[in-house]
């Protein structure tokens, strides 16, 4: 479940006085999700989604909520932060942070086609030129000292070999540098569960709060290691091939990026590895959490640096 702090519909009402937005329909609580709380509100104006943060401070949410805003004016398929009457986008509703915005249409789902893949990298590539003029900034909090960090964390209750693989090949992409290539505001969590599919369109993308600046390559690769990998960890040939003819045809991949395509795909699938190693092996005291498999990450990495055929544009 993912509703931490209850809200009621007498909790609402003031609240939404405060917005322009209608009279208070009806009320449910969102069942997906692990880190925040998430209602669908129904007003006499139409749908929403709330999002009360469990985690995040309000001082920490203006890079997060304004991209979205700002992604939204461009016309990509992201939820519109609603304002309230003060111009604020961040309220506050029983003790915690809130956000408002409208309800994008589609749902998530598993398995994906060939074609929705294609869909997907096109809004990715159009999201990528879409924030190239976004002021805010944000430092990668998941880089490569992250990861580092976490290995340290988590060598000890590891197997040898395995323990040896990451090792290896954080040494590997510490010797990498990505700063030659195109940069800009990434997603960086772009799974199949933060992505709303409405048929074969993209409806929508959410869960911004791994936003921050760094290679635009990083985004496709951690993009396409979930969207278009087989449940054992390798590339789904189909769906890779429509996922990058979808984005190359809106912002077409340079030689540098070409080069640094098989190390990239090692690097997105190494953020993930060791986040998960450090949850499943850590998990923070009093967080609810969910871990999900680090094995799977493992093999989608060994299945990269087995890999010779690197197709990317
Ligand atoms: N703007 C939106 N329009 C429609 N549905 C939404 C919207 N935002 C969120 N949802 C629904 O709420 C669910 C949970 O949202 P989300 O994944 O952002 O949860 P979270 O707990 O905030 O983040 P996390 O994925 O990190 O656990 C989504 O799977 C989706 O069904
Ligand atoms: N998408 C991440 C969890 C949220 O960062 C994972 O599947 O490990």
């Amino acid at each position: 479940m993912s509703v931490f702090t209850t809200v009621t519909a007498e909790d609402l009402q003031p609240f939404l006085k405060r917005y322009a937005i209608g009279q208070l329909v009806d009320l449910q609580g969102i069942a997906a999700g692990v880190t925040n709380t998430n209602y669908f509100v129904t007003t006499s104006h139409g749908r929403y989604v709330l999002t009360l943060f469990e985690t995040l401070k309000a001082e920490e949410l203006p890079f997060y909520v304004n991209l979205m805003a700002h992604l939204a004016q461009h016309g990509i398929a992201v939820a519109s932060p609603i304002a309230n009457l003060d111009d604020d986008y961040i309220d506050t509703l029983n003790g915690r942070p809130t956000l408002l915005v409208t309800c994008m249409p589609g749902r998530v789902i598993d398995t994906p086609t060939p074609v929705q893949c294609a869909q997907v990298g096109e809004m990715l590539a159009q999201m990528h030129r879409a924030a190239a003029h976004y002021h805010g900034r944000m430092a990668n909090p998941r880089g490569l000292a992250w990861w580092q960090a976490a290995a340290t964390a988590v060598y000890e209750r590891m197997a040898p070999a395995d323990a040896a693989l990451l090792r290896r090949e954080l040494a590997a992409q510490a010797a990498a540098d990505f700063t030659a290539l195109p940069q800009g505001v990434v997603h960086a969590d772009l799974f199949r569960d933060n992505v709303l599919m409405d048929g074969e369109q993209v409806g929508g993308f959410i869960d911004f709060y791994y936003a921050c600046n760094d290679a635009l390559l990083y985004d496709v690769a951690i993009t396409l290691n979930d969207w278009c990998v087989t449940v054992d960890g390798d590339i789904d040939t189909a769906r890779a091939r429509a996922l990058l003819v979808g984005y190359g045809a809106v912002r077409p991949f340079t030689a540098a990026e070409i080069a640094a395509w098989p190390l990239m795909l090692r690097a997105a699938a190494l953020r993930f590895w060791t986040s998960r190693l450090l949850d499943f092996h850590q998990p923070a005291a009093g967080e609810m959490t969910f871990a999900k498999d680090p094995g799977h990450f493992q093999r989608v990495l060994s299945h990269h640096l087995a890999r010779r055929d690197f197709w990317l544009a």
